[in-house]
């Protein structure tokens, strides 16, 4: 564009170029007519001069008394260049005719045939002789006469010169108007053209745009007949079908009558034509009837589809209502999860959050003689009987040794009927509260059968550890529908002579480990360097851990239990959960101990190393003791450290957990004491209250 432009920018520049030449021009016109009576003047001048010889001869004479410069301006006239004073007033271009025709050269050196400067810038040769007449004598009338012919004949000369001049310049000047002039008109020409050019441009574009949408419109009508015509095809290939059925009909119709033909039932060709045509009106009627079926099964097909959309565009808005109430219900429910967390922790503070729970094992020998107690569950008591001689040895006294406590089971309790009444318990693990259960009892009193069962997998027998953690992951699978995500992390360790040992390191590659009981910083929670702490997934995963650590659990044979664990077994696991979209956390630590049994060194009859295990199994049972105590009477001071026992689970039995015992009791006559021990040892923990449990949530 900007090219198509460029020539009709110089067009537009090109007057401006000329006006200076158009302005010369006009000048050289004036010039032609300033110089027109040049030659006349110099003629009349020429002419005053001859015929003036005795004027001349006057001033000649007033020369020699004139003025320096006076002299000087009458001796200009005398060369004819001075023109006569009223002409100089209104023309004063006598002189300026030479300027002018100089500015004329500098002015155009483009116009070469212009140049004529000769004639214009040299001055008119004095004749020959003139400084000879100037010279000649005043007689000498006949060589001034000549010298004045020779001054006339040069200056005629010089008018020839001019006058050619004059008119080559005028030519030159048409020449140029015309140049000029046909410029002007190639320029509006072009402009023309511009315009014309633009416009067509402008047309273009719209026959484009027009085009463009035509395409768009064809390509619509296009789309539409594409599906008409599937539709169309859709309806032929129907027809077609149709049309093949009666076909068949006919050819039914057509052997019939062939048959018929056969028969001699039809006689004539007429008949049978008559037939054909009663064939054919029947043919059309049925795709009469045929088209007026689709066109129902389409008006009905339009229907539905209508009805269709109008019931998809319901279902869209009860899908919005849906989901709207949805979200309402979600937080409701969240609402809902709070609020009954709140509440189980005020039902679990008002049973107390040190709670015990007796348990009487059943008979293991049926010809052992049984122990003379009464339970009462529904009191939640037990009364310890023994028929004592009285202290004058005279008659037999009846001792009764009444205890109460959370829940009293009686022998035949079931796992199930156990756990039932801890699983509350078990929920405040995962709402963020720490949770610490452990057995105590007498060896062989059915601890380990408690918390772990005779075998972990065994379904009805299974343990408090394996149902705990069954209902663990079961409800963390169930609040994840309401956005908490929960991470797992266990660990089982147990405190052998107040030597820790991990149980999750099998015990075939035996590594001496230096477990030490720390808290990395004063608000972390309580760990065992060097302790395998395994994240875990799921309720099998775990149970897997627990059964290795069964078989890794240090037993011994004492005297009094075939298989007496030795040793106090700590399973934890630490849960962490998260609500990411309600921006709640919390974390909590589930302790599930079953501890090394009690029995007094006397009747156990232990010696060397079963001595120094029972030794120090009753020390960290006293010092459990005196935990419980410095927490019932609310001591500022209380001995955790004193064993590795109370010390590592210092978080779980202070005020910010809850805690249950199990008191595990042996039926036998024979273990009435240890039984009347345990029970009064776990009166003094029943009668502790250990403050208000908090959650640890974030
Ligand atoms: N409630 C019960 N029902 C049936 N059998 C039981 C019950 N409680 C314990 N037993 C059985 O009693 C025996 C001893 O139980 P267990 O080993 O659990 O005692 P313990 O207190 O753990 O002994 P230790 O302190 O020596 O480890 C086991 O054979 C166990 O199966």
């Amino acid at each position: 564009m900007d090219e198509e432009r460029s020539p009709l920018r110089q067009l537009n520049e090109k007057p401006t170029e000329l006006e200076p030449a158009e302005f010369m021009l006009s000048d050289c016109q004036d010039e032609g007519e300033f110089r027109r009576p040049l030659p006349g003047k110099e003629q009349s001048a020429g002419q005053s001069s001859l015929r003036q010889p005795a004027k001349k001869r006057l001033l000649d004479q007033s020369d020699d008394k004139a003025p320096p410069n006076k002299r000087k301006m009458v001796s200009a006239s005398v060369v004819g260049f001075k023109p006569r004073p009223p002409v100089m007033s209104q023309r004063p271009a006598v002189n300026p005719v030479y300027k002018t025709s100089a500015a004329t050269v500098a002015g155009g050196p483009s116009r070469g045939a212009m140049k004529k400067p000769v004639a214009a810038t040299s001055k008119p040769e004095s004749p020959s002789g003139v400084g000879a007449a100037s010279r000649r004598p005043g007689w000498d009338l006949k060589g001034k006469m000549s010298d004045m012919q020779m001054k006339v004949s040069s200056y005629q000369e010089q008018v020839r010169n001019t006058k050619t001049q004059n008119r080559e310049l005028r030519e030159e000047a048409e020449r140029a108007r015309r140049e000029l002039e046909s410029l002007r008109e190639e320029h509006s020409a072009l402009l023309n053209k511009m315009s014309d050019v633009q416009s067509k441009v402008t047309s273009y574009q719209e026959q484009v745009q027009t085009i463009s949408q035509e395409n768009q419109g064809l390509r619509e009508t296009g789309d539409r007949a594409q599906r008409e015509l599937e539709g169309l095809t859709l309806e032929h290939s129907a027809l077609l079908n149709k049309m093949r059925s009666i076909g068949i009909v006919i050819s039914c119709s057509v052997s019939t009558l062939r048959v018929l033909e056969k028969r001699n039932d039809l006689d004539t060709a007429a008949v049978r034509g008559a037939a054909l045509s009663d064939i054919h009106v029947c043919f059309c009627r049925a795709y009469e009837m045929e088209n007026q079926e689709l066109s129902s099964l389409k008006r009905t097909l339009e229907m539905d589809l209508s009805r269709e959309r109008a019931l998809s565009a319901q279902r869209l808005q009860e899908v919005r209502e849906l989901t709207q109430s949805n979200a309402e219900q979600t937080d409701k429910l969240h609402q809902g999860e709070m609020e009954r967390r709140a509440l189980h922790n005020t039902l679990l503070e008002l049973k107390g959050n040190i709670r015990v729970f007796c348990r009487v094992r059943p008979l293991l020998d049926r010809g052992q003689q049984q122990s003379s107690f009464e339970i009462q569950p529904q009191d939640k008591t037990i009364v310890l009987v023994k028929t004592e001689e009285s202290h004058i040895g005279k008659e037999k006294e009846l001792h009764k040794y009444p205890f109460k406590f959370d829940h009293v089971f009686p022998p035949q309790c079931s796992q199930q009927q156990v756990f039932s009444e801890i699983s509350l318990l078990v929920q405040s693990a995962l709402d963020g509260y720490n949770v610490c259960s452990f057995a105590y009892g007498q060896t062989g009193s059915g601890k380990t059968y408690t918390m772990e069962g005779p075998d972990v997998l065994a379904g009805e027998e299974m343990g408090m550890i394996p149902r705990a953690v069954q209902q663990i992951f079961q409800a963390a699978c169930k609040l994840r529908e309401q956005g908490w995500e929960y991470q797992f992390t266990a660990s089982f360790l147990e405190i052998y002579n107040e030597t820790i040992r991990d149980l999750l390191v099998s015990n075939k590659t035996p590594k001496k480990m230096d477990y030490e009981i720390k808290r990395a910083s004063p608000t972390a929670d309580i760990r065992v360097t060097n302790l395998k702490y395994i994240p875990v997934s799921s309720e099998e995963e775990v149970l897997v851990l627990i059964k290795l650590a069964k078989q890794n659990r240090s037993t011994a044979r004492t005297q009094v239990n075939d298989v007496s664990s030795r040793s106090h077994s700590v399973f934890q696991l630490r849960i962490e959960g998260k609500n990411a979209a309600r921006d709640v956390s919390c974390n909590s630590i589930l302790s599930l101990v079953d501890l090394a049994g009690s029995e007094r060194v006397q009747k156990s009859q232990s010696t060397g190393d079963r001595l120094k295990e029972m030794k120090s199994i009753n020390a960290s049972l006293t010092n459990l003791g005196l935990v419980f105590s410095a927490l019932a009477s609310k001591d500022g001071f209380v001995p955790y450290r004193n064993c590795k026992l109370t010390y590592l689970l210092q978080d779980c039995l202070g005020g910010n957990s809850k805690t249950l015992m199990f008191v595990n009791i042996s039926p036998e006559i024979e273990s009435f004491s240890e039984s009347l021990n345990s029970l009064r040892f776990a009166s003094k923990v029943n009668e502790c209250v250990i403050g208000t449990a908090t959650a640890n949530r974030k």
